[in-house]
């Protein structure tokens, strides 16, 4: 099952042979950029460089969106309507696989294509530099939870699920994807929080675990209002077990989650706005107050703008925007 590389541009996050479209994927929505890529070797290629129009899709390649979820349409945009070898257009006829942290992909994908297939990432990489991926996941690369959306399974997916075990990543197929995923976007509301303040040093309470606390809280609230199911943080970690545990390669550490990732890489955007951003969306539909979540949001989108570095945000500005 051949799948295609990147065509809009020379992303390390997807310019392994199995991702499609980026414009600033970073690792944790990279999933298959860093398969096989020996753990922190360059990847990338020359189908990478080539454009979409460069490129032959097949009636059996795969796509597979690992953009941040700011780039979701435009990624989708320069796909859909290529042309596929014996007629039909990408959006038509080739599985598209949202890889990606964030529940608003996939109905952005099912706008125009007709086969989608939610991926919950759980891959502890690192993408700090151009070219380069590290799978710090060990001893399995990832978790990808996946199936089809909006609901179901099918042999595709368990075709998928196959190729993605051989390759050192769990992929568990589950007729509830979209659940898992929800479960996921709980577990992501702290990298906002994680990417403004850093990474906790030393032993002792966590700092910030007042923060992580709120966001958590007021998720799951927001979620129970609008009727949205999801999967527990214990039922996730049950699941994982220590099959994929973040391992430091090189000597280094992983040093921070996706979030933290896109402002030390100073990338010009960040993934905050579908992941507290969804909530705070959520929460407005259905009468929640969000004000923790907003806070973060806000934050994390003055951190892009002014450039602050990551770890680098006052946590008394924050505490401003509380108030
Ligand atoms: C779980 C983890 C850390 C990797 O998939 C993640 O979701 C992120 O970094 O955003």
């Amino acid at each position: 099952m051949p799948a295609v590389g990147d065509p809009a541009s020379a992303d390390p996050a997807s310019a392994g042979s199995t991702s499609a479209g980026s414009t600033s994927a970073d690792a944790a929505s990279a999933g298959q950029a860093s398969v096989g890529a020996a753990a922190s070797e360059p990847v990338g290629g020359d189908a990478s460089r080539n454009g979409a129009a460069g490129l032959r899709l097949t009636p059996d390649t795969v796509l597979i969106l690992a953009v941040k979820s700011q780039d979701t349409e435009a990624a989708l945009r320069s796909w859909a309507d290529l042309p596929v070898v014996g007629g039909g257009t990408a959006a038509q006829r080739l599985p598209l696989l949202t890889a990606q942290n964030g529940v608003a992909n996939e109905r952005a994908a099912a706008r125009l294509f007709d086969r989608v297939y939610p991926v919950t990432v759980w891959l502890p990489a690192t993408h700090l530099e151009p070219g380069r991926v590290v799978a710090n996941g060990h001893p399995y690369s990832g978790m990808l939870h996946l199936g089809v959306f909006p609901s179901g399974t099918d042999e595709t997916a368990e075709q998928i699920g196959a190729d993605l075990v051989a390759s050192r990543i769990l992929a568990p197929v589950r007729a509830d994807a979209m659940r898992w995923k929800y479960g996921k976007l709980l577990r992501n509301l702290g990298n906002g929080i994680e990417a403004l303040f850093g990474r906790s040093a030393g032993a002792g309470p966590a700092p910030h675990a007042d923060l992580f606390e709120a966001v958590r809280v007021e998720g799951e609230a927001v979620l129970t209002a609008a009727g949205i199911s999801y999967t527990s943080g214990a039922e996730e970690a049950a699941e994982r077990g220590d099959q994929v545990q973040a391992v430091p390669v090189g000597g280094g550490q992983r040093q921070g989650g996706s979030t933290w990732q896109s402002l030390a890489r100073d990338a010009g955007s960040a993934e905050t706005d579908y992941l507290n951003g969804e909530i705070v969306l959520l929460g407005r539909l259905h009468g929640v107050p969000t004000p923790v979540n907003a806070a973060v949001q806000r934050a994390v989108r003055r951190a892009v703008r002014e450039r602050i570095p990551a770890g680098g945000f006052p946590r008394a500005e924050l505490d401003v925007l509380l108030r």
